[in-house]
């Protein structure tokens, strides 16, 4: 096999979140693929996805000391290497800590962690181990989500030896260190470093290297060389230009340099610095400063050096902070170069937005989607300096909410660090700012397209809902427009769910890593989006128009987690839509409430392929619909709303909530009738956080019972008051000597309590509100409700807890 050059060290996440990650080194075959090696070419060589290839976190040894794992909190487990693979990090929780030696209580080295790992089969024993077993859990950057280029550079020959040297070692590692993740792999003794690799033309040899996940790397890299030859050659080299050295470099900056550089020093050209390391002198800064530029590159298209991107390295990096889902061109603002981190870094990028726009422990995404957050080990400028172009657009989000893609013109398209189909970057188009909608290239491969539509051919069934509740009636609720009498008749197509398979989670994982989601752990979590749906649309089949978020009509569920951020609930966020067939004639996605503005970028996608006349229109419609139904009136409009064509290979993304949490009522859409053909597609509903059902009662759950006050001598009603003014339900009626009204609900849900006569059944405007119960966890999460005539209290507490109840009018 070929090898590649080396990425370096990696982890290799074969399944779905939870599963162990396996060490391994990583070869890149290309660009877009890696393939692993692992130590000492002891187990089976393989190739992955570089989705699939992650750098394992950065942990020095003062970072270990400081890791003190509490009683359920995540980590990772080290697993041990078998035979059959090797070492392994798994994600596990610690259940219980035990102190073997109390006297070693400050360093904790001598307690055992009990700890379970999440793929462990209920019941399955806890695993014991010592801290050196555990490390905290990392979701690490995936190789796909970061620039990749190879480059070549020529290596004076003078420098041939030295490449193979400890020295030269040292001098690459402090530059991963330092620029982290920059050229990884270990000098010359790895593949893709050192002669070995064959050498650029004319020259003899050259130094072949994969740069992960800088856009800048490759001068740092040249420049390094350059150093490295003032350092490694000395006296031998001083008074030789670059150019004579055999590297042409073209960077004006380059700030130290590391290694047995004793010869340069008696030189002159490298003097130690106060911390011992070594500086290169202003004589040699000048040198450099003049020397002309050529490193030459194999670079994979698309790689920021190819882009024009280049900067004097290491200096400063400016970013353009604006808050999520922001328009324009925010502030401009220094990266700082410092090894700086954390809350400190935060304040650093985005202290000069008012505290709404970023809130307390703010994370932050790129405009290309990489998320920055302490939970990925990555929210430090060394990780930002590595990830981020020049000026490239960086978004605060404040913890609770998710990124939402800055619109920007219909038309505008922004390459994602996203690895795609075939490793193709992922691409986003806009083609509407209110509501959002995105066109998606390179979303997925049509082999994963191909399984997914034979698998859902035997399974699907016509697209049904739910038991509509009497509340939800003649409303939109999660897509579905609930109507008694026919509860399907809006939506007549066929779907199957894709929950598993290869196919599946490659696009899920894809959506939310495109979509920049951001979760508890920082990886990649199922209880994000509802599973895969794919739906097929024979001729003349449709889905009328609706929203794809839940309206707040369920008391159980708070699906306006939106408005105070520390409040449990969720909804869907935005959807991802697939098409996996061309559908000659109709089966648009239509969005009515959206402009349609045609340019240059967005044509293709919101015009048809062979535009036909108004007669040949109406002559399809009339084959393919019949002369009425709601399905005529949409296919017309279909034409001539903002409505995008499905090719097969092309996808949509649009949200359902605005970068604040608010709901979009704007996003209202529509699957136009299908005229000619068939459309297939696969369906992704994205969640802002754990959607409902999959986030365990007791975390959020409230038992509120009300009672009337001994003697009260009146009847009450409880109802449930809906956010944005829905109509409520009643949930229980209080009778002098019956029972309470017992209630489950969530944070922030509302109750009114009303004074009802006890012969009337308390319908009507004579009611008079006692008061108002706005359920909190912090009053506990059992609470009892005392009404009497002169308002609504909590059974030892205040009666502050309760709005106090306004005349009704
Ligand atoms: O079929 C379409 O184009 C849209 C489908 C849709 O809106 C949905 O499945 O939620
Ligand atoms: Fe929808």
């Amino acid at each position: 096999m070929d090898d590649g050059p080396f990425a370096g060290p990696s982890d290799l996440g074969r399944s779905p979140a939870g599963r162990p990650w396996e060490s391994c080194g990583a070869l890149l075959e290309s660009c877009e693929k890696a393939q692993e090696i692992w130590q000492g070419d002891v187990w089976k060589r393989q190739k992955f996805p570089l989705a699939s290839v992650r750098k394992p976190p950065k942990l020095s040894p003062a970072d270990l000391e400081k890791f003190n794992p509490q009683k359920g909190e995540q980590v990772e487990l080290r697993e041990l290497a078998t035979e059959q693979s090797p070492s392994a990090w798994t994600t596990a929780t610690v259940k219980k800590i035990q102190g073997a030696a109390p006297a070693d209580e400050e360093s904790k080295s001598g307690n055992f962690y009990f700890v379970s790992c999440a793929k462990a089969a209920a019941g399955e024993p806890n695993v014991i181990v010592e801290k050196d077993k555990l490390r905290p859990p990392s979701a690490g950057i995936s190789l796909a989500s970061m620039t990749i280029e190879q480059a070549t550079f020529d290596i004076m020959p003078e420098l041939h030896d030295w490449m193979n040297t400890a020295d030269a070692s040292g001098c690459f590692s402090h530059i991963e260190a330092r620029d982290r993740p920059t050229c990884s792999g270990e000098c010359s003794q790895q593949a893709g470093w050192g002669g070995a690799s064959g050498g650029a033309p004319g020259s003899g040899v050259g130094l072949d290297v994969a740069l992960v996940g800088a856009g800048q790397s490759a001068q740092v890299l040249a420049a390094t060389v350059v150093q490295l030859a003032r350092a490694g050659l000395g006296a031998a080299t001083q008074g030789t230009s670059a150019s004579q050295l055999g590297v042409d470099l073209e960077l004006a900056e380059v700030g130290w340099a590391r290694g047995d550089g004793q010869v340069g020093e008696e030189g002159g050209w490298i003097p130690k610095d106060e911390n011992g390391g070594r500086k290169i002198t202003k004589e040699g800064q000048r040198e450099l400063d003049t020397v002309a530029v050529q490193a030459q590159k194999a670079g994979c298209p698309g790689s920021a050096a190819e882009a024009g991107v280049s900067r004097a390295v290491p200096g400063p990096i400016q970013v353009r902070v604006l808050p999520n889902g922001g328009a324009g061109d925010g502030r401009l603002v220094e990266v700082p170069e410092a090894p700086t981190a954390g809350a400190a870094l935060a304040a650093a990028l985005c202290g000069h937005l008012p505290w709404a726009e970023r809130g307390e422990e703010p994370f932050f995404v790129s405009e290309r989607a990489v998320v920055f957050a302490p939970n990925r080990g990555n929210l430090d400028s060394a990780a930002m300096h590595a990830a981020l172009q020049e000026e490239e657009r960086l978004f605060v989000v404040p913890r609770h909410r998710q990124f939402v893609h800055p619109a920007g013109e219909p038309g505008r398209s922004v390459q994602l660090q996203v690895s795609g189909a075939d490793g193709a970057p992922v691409v986003l188009t806009t083609l509407s700012s209110s509501p959002r909608v995105f066109h998606v290239s390179n979303l997925l491969e049509g082999e994963h397209m191909d399984r997914l539509m034979a698998d859902a051919r035997p399974k699907f069934k016509r697209s049904t809902v739910g038991e509509a509740p009497e509340a939800a009636k003649g409303i939109h609720v999660g897509g579905e427009l609930f109507d008694k009498a026919a509860k399907t008749s809006t939506r007549t197509s066929e779907n199957a769910w894709a929950m598993t398979g290869d196919a599946a989670m490659t696009m899920k994982r894809r959506s939310l890593e495109m979509l920049g989601i951001q979760t508890e752990t920082g990886g990649y979590d199922e209880r994000l989006a509802d599973g895969l749906q794919v739906v097929r649309y024979l001729q003349g089949q449709a889905y009328h128009d609706h929203l794809d978020h839940m309206q707040d009509f369920d008391p159980l569920w708070n699906y306006n987690a939106w408005r105070p951020p520390d409040v449990n609930g969720s909804n869907r966020i935005a959807t991802v839509f697939l098409y996996m067939t061309d559908t000659p004639l109709g089966g648009q996605t239509v969005f009515p409430l959206a402009q349609r503005v045609l340019t240059e970028g967005s044509r293709r996608m919101l015009t048809d392929n062979a535009s036909r006349s108004g007669d040949e229109l109406a002559r399809a419609m009339e084959a393919a619909l019949g002369g009425s139904g709601w399905e005529v009136s949409m296919a017309r409009r279909c034409f001539e709303k903002l409505a995008v064509f499905p090719r097969r290979g092309d996808a949509i993304v649009f949200y359902s909530q605005h970068a604040d949490g608010r709901v979009d009522q704007q996003s209202l859409h529509g699957g136009c009738p299908v005229l000619e053909g068939e459309k297939w597609a696969a369906n992704l509903w994205v969640w802002n956080a754990p959607r409902k059902g999959t986030v365990a009662a007791s975390n959020n759950e409230l038992h509120l019972t009300f009672t009337l006050a001994r003697g009260a001598g009146l009847a009450a009603l409880v109802r449930w008051v809906p956010a944005d003014g829905q109509q409520g339900n009643q949930v229980g009626k209080l009778q002098p000597g019956g029972p309470g009204v017992a209630v489950k609900t969530f944070e922030s849900h509302r109750f009114d309590v009303f004074k009802a006569s006890e012969d009337k059944d308390g319908e009507g405007d004579a009611l008079r509100r006692l008061g108002t119960v706005v359920a909190s966890t912090r009053r506990g999460r059992v609470q009892t409700w005392v009404v009497s005539d002169g308002g609504v209290e909590l059974q030892g507490g205040s009666a502050e807890a309760t709005v106090p109840a306004k005349p009704e009018l």
